[in-house]
Formats: C-alpha cells, sequence, structure tokens
C-alpha cells in the first residue's frame, strides 16, 4: 500500500508459534480433554485451534437509499450509489431503517429512545436513530447465530471468495461511501477516499489468509498423533467510534468473517449510516443473511450486546473509559474482547532530522480528521538546536491548510464531529493558556465563508509553545486539532519523558541516524513506532496498544515500524 496520510492498522496478533500465520483473534484456543485418536469422529489429543466457514449463495436485494436534493426527493438503488458521489454539503438526509437483520435493512422492535446524526458541516441533522432494544439487540443475535451455522461450514476459500466480492464491490463505491462518510462525519472527502482504500484492503488481505488458516498435526508415541483444528469462536459483537465509521466496521468484520464467525456491529450513534453500506455490500458479495447484522443505538444498545449470553467476543474501538466498562462486562461472562483505545503519542524530532520531511510529518501527525485520531503524535518533543526553525515552518504551514466544506475536492479540514465535542477541545486550549501554554495559531472556532456551513464545528488547527509535560492539553488525550511543543535536549531525556504516559498507542521519530531510529522505536512504550513518517496505515501490519491504549498483547511488542517514505502533505 502507498504510504499516505491515512492512520491505524488492522488487528492481527502476535504469531502464536514459530510456524503459525499471523491470523485474527477471532478464533477459539480449546483446551480439550481428548478421547484417543479412534473412531469416526477423530478428536485432538491436544488443545486444538480451530477456525472455520460460507455461503456463496447470491440473493437479489432491494435495497434503498433516499436522498433529499434541493428539496427534490430522489430514490436511488444501492447500486446507484454512485448518484450519492454527485451530492454537494447540506443535502443528504437518510429516511431508510437503519438497523440491518437477515439481509435486509430494517427498524428496530424495540427501543430505548431516539438519537439525531448531523452533518458536522453544516449542522443538520441527517438521521434519526432509534436505539436498539434488548429484544432487538435478541433478534440480531439470534439471526447470527443461524447464519454462523451456515458460514462455519465453509472453507476458508469459500469465506475468502466472498470477502474479496465484497473488496471489489467496495472498491465499486469507492467515491460514493466516500462521500457519504464525509457527510457524516466531516473529514475531508481526500481522506475519506484514503479510508474506503484501506477499508477494501483489509477485506482483501484477510480473504487471502482465510483458506491458509490451518490447525496442526503432531506426532505421538507409539504411532498415535494428534491433530489441533481452528474453530470460529460464533457470534462476535464489534463495537466503533465515530472517526473511522466505515473503516472501523471493515477491520473488525473482515477477520472477524474471514475466521468464520457472524458478527453484529454496533456504530457510534454519532456516525451510523456507513455501516449499513458495509452490510448491503456483504450481503450482495454471498454472505448468508444475519452474517453481519447491524444495530444502532449508544451505551444502552452496546451493554445489551456485551452481556448477551449467545454473544461469544467483544472488539471494541474508543475510549479508554468505555473500554473499561466493556471489558468489565466481557469478564463478568468470560468473553475474550479486544481493545483498541485512546492515546497521546510523543512524537521526537531530532536536529539531525530532514526538517521539510519531520514539519510535514507533525502536520499528518496531529489535524488528520480534524485530528481525530486515536494515535495522533499530539505530544511533539522537538531538540532545542531546531525547535525555533521547526517551530516557524510548522505554524506556517499549519496557516496554509484549507478549511471548509469537506466535500471540496482542494478541502484538508473539515468540521469537528459536533457541537459538544467542538467545546470540549476549545475547553482543552483554554486551560491550555491558564496553565501558562501560549497558542502561536489558531484553536478559535472558525466560520467558512460559505453561508450554508455556517452552523458548522469548524476551528482552526492550534499550536501551543511553552508547553510543560505536567499540563493538561500534554497529559489528556484532547481527540482534536491541537499540537504542543515541547523542547528537550538529549534522547535518553525525551525517552524517558515520552515513556511517563499512561497510553500507549503509537509514537514516532525524526531522525537521519539509522541506529538510533530503531534503538528509540525499540524503547518507546508504544503499539507502533513510526520512522521519519506518522499515521500510515499498511493493512499487513498489525495495531496494539501498550498500557490503557489497548487489550494484552502478550508479552512482545506488537510494535510495527513504517520508515522511507515521505509523510503526505496535509495543506496543498
Ligand atoms: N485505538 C484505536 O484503534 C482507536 C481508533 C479510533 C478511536 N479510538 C478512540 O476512541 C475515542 C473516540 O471515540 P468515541 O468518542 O466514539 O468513544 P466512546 O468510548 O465514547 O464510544 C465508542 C463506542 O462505544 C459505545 N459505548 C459507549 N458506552 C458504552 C457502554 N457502556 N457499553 C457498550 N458500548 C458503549 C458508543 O456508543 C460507541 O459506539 C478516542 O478516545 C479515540 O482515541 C481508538
Ligand atoms: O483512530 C485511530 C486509528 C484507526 C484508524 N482507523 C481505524 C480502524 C479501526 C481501528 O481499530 C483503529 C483505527
Amino acid at each position: 500500500m502507498p504510504a499516505h496520510s491515512r492512520p491505524g492498522f488492522p488487528k492481527a496478533p502476535p504469531p502464536r508459534g514459530p510456524n503459525s500465520p499471523r491470523i485474527p483473534s477471532f478464533y477459539r484456543p480449546r483446551p480439550s480433554a481428548t478421547p484417543p485418536l479412534t473412531g469416526p469422529r477423530l478428536r485432538s489429543a491436544l488443545p486444538a485451534r480451530k477456525i472455520v466457514g460460507l455461503l456463496s449463495e447470491l440473493r437479489p436485494q432491494q435495497m434503498f437509499l433516499r436522498a433529499v436534493s434541493s428539496g427534490l426527493t430522489s430514490l436511488f438503488r444501492t447500486p446507484g450509489l454512485a448518484a450519492v458521489t454527485a451530492m454537494s454539503t447540506g443535502t443528504f438526509v437518510q429516511l431508510d431503517p437503519l438497523n440491518y437483520r437477515d439481509g435486509a435493512r430494517v427498524e428496530p422492535v424495540d427501543s430505548s429512545g431516539t438519537e439525531k446524526a448531523f452533518e458536522p458541516a453544516t449542522g443538520r441533522v441527517i438521521a434519526t436513530l432509534q436505539c436498539s432494544g434488548e429484544t432487538e439487540v435478541h433478534l440480531a443475535v439470534k439471526s447470527a447465530k443461524a447464519a454462523f451455522e451456515i458460514w462455519r461450514k465453509k472453507s476458508g476459500m469459500e469465506r475468502g471468495q466472498v470477502l474479496l466480492e465484497a473488496a471489489r464491490l467496495i472498491k465499486e463505491q469507492k467515491d460514493a461511501i466516500a462521500t457519504m462518510e464525509t457527510i457524516n462525519n466531516g473529514k475531508s472527502i481526500f481522506e475519506a477516499r484514503l479510508d474506503i482504500d484501506t477499508s477494501w484492503q483489509c477485506l482483501e488481505y484477510y480473504a487471502g489468509l482465510a483458506a491458509s488458516m490451518a490447525g496442526e498435526h503432531v506426532q505421538l508415541p507409539n504411532g498415535s498423533f494428534g491433530y489441533t483444528r481452528r474453530e470460529p469462536l460464533g457470534v462476535c459483537v464489534g463495537i466503533g467510534a465515530w472517526n473511522y465509521p466505515f473503516q472501523i466496521a471493515c477491520w473488525k468484520s473482515a477477520p472477524a468473517l474471514a475466521c468464520g464467525n457472524a458478527m453484529i456491529f454496533k456504530p457510534s450513534p454519532f456516525t451510523p449510516v456507513s455501516a449499513l453500506l458495509l452490510a448491503e455490500i456483504y450481503t450482495k458479495a454471498g454472505a448468508p443473511p444475519g452474517l453481519f447484522n447491524v444495530v444502532q443505538g449508544g451505551a444502552a444498545t452496546g451493554q445489551f450486546l456485551c452481556q448477551h449470553r449467545d454473544v461469544a467476543k467483544v472488539s471494541f474501538t474508543g475510549s479508554v473509559p468505555t473500554g473499561m466498562k466493556i471489558m468489565e462486562m466481557s469478564a463478568k461472562g468470560i468473553k475474550p474482547v479486544t481493545l483498541e483505545l485512546g492515546g497521546k503519542s510523543p512524537l521526537i524530532i531530532f536536529s539531525d532530522c530532514d526538517l521539510e520531511d519531520a514539519v510535514k510529518g507533525a502536520l499528518v501527525a496531529n489535524f488528520l480528521t480534524q485530528g481525530q485520531v486515536c494515535c495522533n503524535g499530539t505530544r511533539v518533543f522537538v531538540q532545542k538546536e531546531i525547535i525555533d526553525k521547526f517551530t516557524k515552518e510548522v505554524v506556517k504551514q499549519t496557516q496554509n491548510i484549507r478549511i471548509g466544506d469537506p466535500l471540496l475536492e482542494d478541502t484538508r479540514m473539515g468540521p469537528l464531529i459536533n457541537g459538544p465535542h467542538l467545546e470540549r477541545v476549545l475547553g482543552f486550549i483554554k486551560s491550555a493558556k491558564e496553565e501558562g501554554a501560549t497558542v502561536l495559531y489558531g484553536g478559535e472556532p472558525y466560520e467558512p465563508t460559505d453561508p450554508k456551513l455556517k452552523h458548522g464545528y469548524y476551528m482552526t488547527p492550534c499550536i501551543l509553545t511553552n508547553c510543560r509535560d505536567d499540563m493538561t492539553c500534554v497529559r489528556e488525550e484532547i481527540f482534536g486539532p491541537v499540537m504542543s511543543i515541547l523542547p528537550f535536549k538529549t534522547e535518553a531525556e525525551v525517552l524517558e519523558r515520552a515513556n511517563d504516559t499512561t497510553f500507549g498507542l503509537a509514537a514516532g521519530v525524526f531522525t537521519r541516524d539509522i541506529q538510533r531510529a530503531h534503538r528509540v522505536a525499540a524503547d518507546l512504550q508504544a503499539g507502533t513506532c513510526y520512522i521519519n513518517n506518522y499515521n500510515v496505515s499498511p493493512v499487513e501490519l498489525p495495531f496494539g496498544g501498550y498500557k490503557k491504549s489497548g487489550e494484552e498483547v502478550g508479552m512482545h511488542k506488537p510494535a510495527t515500524v513504517a520508515s522511507a517514505a515521505t509523510p503526505v502533505f496535509l495543506s496543498l
């Protein structure tokens, strides 16, 4: 995958043994007290690992999206989703049901209230979702269980074929999906397209793995032998955050489905629309009805899902506080969890770096998706010798970032997700000033000139200096476009300060000294470490966190080192 400005990698766990392929953690490691290997039902004499499943039944479907454009309602089928690309900001309304069960959009049978989803660019309501109640969650699980019974019996090759076809459909509808993502999330169309690329790439990657996930044959004394099988877990739940709505749905479902599981996905109530497109694509690609269901709602719906008796695993992307709750609930059900949580990542810029690249890296590390990226490098440590030069250049380039209508081709920064979040981010800037930081640039609400954007949630990207390690803006995840610049003198000092955090999602280092680059990367307590780059996201690499940024990843570092590429420039 070309290096570009997209963050994150799909989850793939560390290899389980010297010969094990890298496979996702959606299989059941099976400790079984097994009978001898006799009779028609040979069973493993060893703890088994199983994975399996698919169906290539194509079902005709009637899926509609309703767009209200300039007061006129146009109705078009999903294949005509391409029409969405022609949409402009301020026109889209989603009126169709937002749950997906048994291969079709449905309204939930019960709900615990409604939530409104906005178009952040304009502040308009684009959808009102029903928060699914316990009965609806139960129906979704029941439907997924039935699909699982079909899917788990398919070969890896068959499952891979469905995933490949789904990847092809995503590619075919890339512009339309990206447009909808931009409308609902506010990220620039330029970025949204890159997200859709890493979405179909993820499906292709796991499609390729599906056929080769195999058990082991183990020779035992006296001509006896044992073998292991990889078995799917069953119905898995995916719970997503709002910053990469479509991509998160893909990154959670692709490995789960490849291993033979079914998935129920709950998007963030802020971004409910694009997961439905994925559900429709899976159905069209030949997945059995129920294999990928979508239930909408907030915390209460999420709880019903996590606590459901027939849910085998929960894969969660979101904040640390919610992650803790998910882990608690899952512990009560003895369910495995994958947690992809927040961060406050360090970006270390040594004086021997290529300054031009380091400046670009800092922009990419801070301002993608309006700074609403989990692995952003928001603590920018710059070696004293170059800090003035670096700061001057980073401010200059930040001033050039085009803020505005996210559907316009040359926009590089759209609105934040919603009003309360914008207020929260501005609140962090206020407290930074109170604690002694200096705002060198930005950090103000912004009103684009286009009158239709008047009620959108825009702000200017912010650069803070005179920061100290103990300030709130340096310690807490802001999840907005706020970069804190911190001076440092030596490698040892900066390493200690960089690691002095309860998070550990990512880190970056810019230097021309190759030995230092790898030495520093090895000592940074972070799941991902970028060298002379930031926020690239090859789907082949794992993505996980140290400390409170994520799940237990075992006794070794999941580190990924992406190097030797130039960061993509954010401003035009
Ligand atoms: N590490 C990663 O891979 C990654 C990726 C994207 C976002 N994030 C993190 O996500 C956060 C921003 O996302 P957010 O604001 O949507 O996070 P959030 O924790 O508020 O919500 C995430 C999801 O959890 C659901 N939820 C909330 N309470 C729940 C509960 N009690 N039980 C079950 N589900 C519940 C929400 O409805 C939503 O779907 C940031 O901290 C960011 O760093 C991490
Ligand atoms: O926001 C953090 C990194 C990220 C970007 N896209 C995805 C998708 C799925 C994840 O679990 C994390 C991320």
